[in-house]
C-alpha cells in the first residue's frame, strides 16, 4: 500500500482499505430507540485534505506513482471550496443570516474529500454486511458526486428505519446534503443516508460502484451554537467543531 491511512479516524488522509473503516459504529447518533443493526462496509477509499491546513497533511501517493493524482484532486479539492462558499452563502440569505455569516466560519479549509469504491460483490453479501451504513454527515454541507450504478438511499421519514432510494442523475450531478453542524446552528434537517442494495439491482452480482464527496467542515474553533432564535437543538450544545468532529468519528476505525 502506498499511501495508507492512519490506523486511526484521524485525520482523515491517504487509502482505506476495504474492512478498515466500518460507519454503523455511528449509525445510531441521534436516534431514538429504533437501533439500526451494525453492518460491515463493503468500500475503500481515499481521503484528501486541504494543502492549506496547517494541522494534517495529505498522504498523497509517492512519486512516479499516479502523478497526475494529486494535481487533479488538489485542484478538483479548490473548485469544491468555490462552490461550498457560494452554497454557503445561498443558505445564509436562505435562513435569514447575513450573507457573509456561514462563509466566515469554514475560512481555514478543514474540509475534506473522499474518493470512494464499492468493489463487485454478491448480492447475498447484503444480508450481513452494506456499502456504506445509516450515518448522517458530521461536517456543514457534503456535495456529493456519483456514478449511474445506484444504490444511495435516504432513511424517509426521518428517525423511521426505512430508506427510499435517490435516484442517481450521473456524473454531471451534484447532491447537496445538510450536515450535522448546519442542522444544529440553523435547524435544517441532516439526513440519515447509506448505500445498499436498491430495488432495482436484481442481478446476482451487484456491479462496482464510485463517488466523491467533499465535506465542507467548519473551522475548528467554531461553536455549534443555535444561530436562529427559533431553532431548537438537542444535546452537543456548544461544543467546538473539532470536538464535535472527534466525538462523531470515534470508534469508525
Ligand atoms: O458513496 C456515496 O454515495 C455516499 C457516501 C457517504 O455518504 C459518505 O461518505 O458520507
Ligand atoms: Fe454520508
Amino acid at each position: 500500500m502506498k499511501s495508507p491511512h492512519p490506523p486511526t479516524a484521524h485525520p482523515h488522509r491517504g487509502f482505506s482499505p476495504v474492512g478498515l473503516e466500518n460507519i454503523s459504529a455511528v449509525s445510531n447518533y441521534g436516534r431514538g430507540a429504533a437501533h439500526m443493526p451494525l453492518l460491515k462496509d463493503m468500500k475503500e477509499s481515499f481521503d484528501i485534505g486541504s494543502e492549506a491546513d496547517p494541522r494534517y497533511q495529505n498522504i498523497w501517493p509517492p512519486a512516479g506513482v499516479a502523478d497526475t493524482f494529486q494535481p487533479t484532486f488538489t485542484s478538483f479539492f479548490q473548485s469544491c471550496y468555490r462552490a461550498e462558499l457560494a452554497i454557503l452563502e445561498a443558505i445564509s440569505i436562505g435562513v435569514g443570516l447575513s450573507a457573509q455569516t456561514l462563509g466566515q466560519m469554514h475560512a481555514f479549509q478543514t474540509n475534506e474529500l473522499r474518493l470512494t469504491h464499492y468493489p463487485e460483490v454478491a448480492r447475498g453479501e447484503f444480508a450481513h454486511a452494506t456499502r456504506i451504513a445509516a450515518h448522517t454527515d458530521f461536517g456543514t454541507i457534503t456535495l456529493l458526486f456519483q456514478d449511474r450504478v445506484g444504490g444511495l438511499q435516504m432513511e424517509v421519514p426521518p428517525g423511521s428505519g426505512c430508506f427510499v432510494d435517490v435516484p442517481s442523475g450521473g456524473r454531471s450531478e451534484c447532491i447537496v446534503n445538510v450536515g450535522d453542524c448546519l442542522n444544529k446552528w440553523t435547524g435544517l434537517h441532516s439526513a440519515r443516508h447509506r448505500v445498499h442494495l436498491s430495488e432495482q439491482m436484481t442481478e446476482d452480482r451487484v456491479p462496482e460502484r464510485f463517488s466523491i464527496a467533499y465535506f465542507a467542515k467548519p473551522d475548528r474553533d467554531v461553536l455549534l451554537r443555535p444561530l436562529l432564535s427559533e431553532c431548537s437543538n438537542t444535546g452537543d450544545k456548544y461544543m467546538t467543531a473539532d470536538e464535535f468532529q472527534h466525538m462523531r468519528i470515534a470508534g469508525t476505525y
